[in-house]
């Protein structure tokens, strides 16, 4: 485990983590409204700064490459900035070391969906995540609670079955501000 960085937690930017497709981008620009700070989507960045799609890097440069630029720059959004909500990518997480950065230096929030709930928002994204490309239902299921068990290394966690997306960013907002209250009252 990295060390516990000495950022005072209302500094520190709020990481969210969780499977495609549980709302991670859309919520994340909700919180980030909310809480009148910046919003910075990885996967949208790396597509600005690399002018391709995400699915178009993924067929042209190869996963692993997707992996190391990713890392990258979730290294030196944790390390290099604050007061940001960050929105990862599902499979981000994965990295050790983009555990250990988050972890140490942010704030981890778990979007959780069950998969009950995931299913039904499968059609609209199976055409843009690459991960699910050839993959059966069954495989995906199998990657669900795998990744389910790395997610479950957070800080908080938001369970959003059947919760709009302005709903689940109030629930959120509501945590974080409970948490700046009892560890780092307002003297
Ligand atoms: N709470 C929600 N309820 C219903 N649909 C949602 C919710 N959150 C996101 N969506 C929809 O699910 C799809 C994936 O959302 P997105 O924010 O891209 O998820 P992620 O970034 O976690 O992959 C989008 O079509 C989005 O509109
Ligand atoms: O789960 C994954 O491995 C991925 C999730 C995607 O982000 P979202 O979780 O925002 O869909 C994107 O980073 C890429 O397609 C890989
Ligand atoms: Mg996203």
């Amino acid at each position: 485990m990295g060390a516990y960085s000495n950022i005072p937690l209302r500094e520190r930017n709020i990481v969210l983590i969780g499977f495609m497709g549980v709302g991670k981008t859309t919520i994340g620009q909700l919180v980030a409204k909310k809480l009148y700070r910046d919003f910075i989507d990885v996967d949208q960045e790396i597509e600005k700064r690399h002018h391709m799609s995400i699915p178009d890097i993924f067929e042209q440069m190869g996963e692993n490459y997707f992996r190391k630029i990713e890392r990258e720059l979730i290294v030196d959004l944790c390390t290099n900035t604050r007061l940001k909500i960050i929105s990862l990518g599902g499979g981000a997480y994965l990295q050790e070391e983009v555990r250990n950065v988050c972890l140490s230096h942010c704030i981890v929030f778990f979007l959780d969906l069950s998969w009950e709930c995931w299913k039904e928002r499968l059609p609209l994204i199976v055409d843009n995540r690459p991960v699910l490309k050839n993959k059966t239902l069954e495989e995906v299921e199998q990657l669900f609670f795998q990744r389910r068990n790395v997610y479950s290394i957070h800080n908080s966690r938001v369970l959003t079955n059947n919760l709009d997306p302005e709903t689940a960013a109030n629930e959120i907002v509501e945590s974080i501000k409970w948490t700046w209250e009892v560890y780092e009252p307002n003297e």
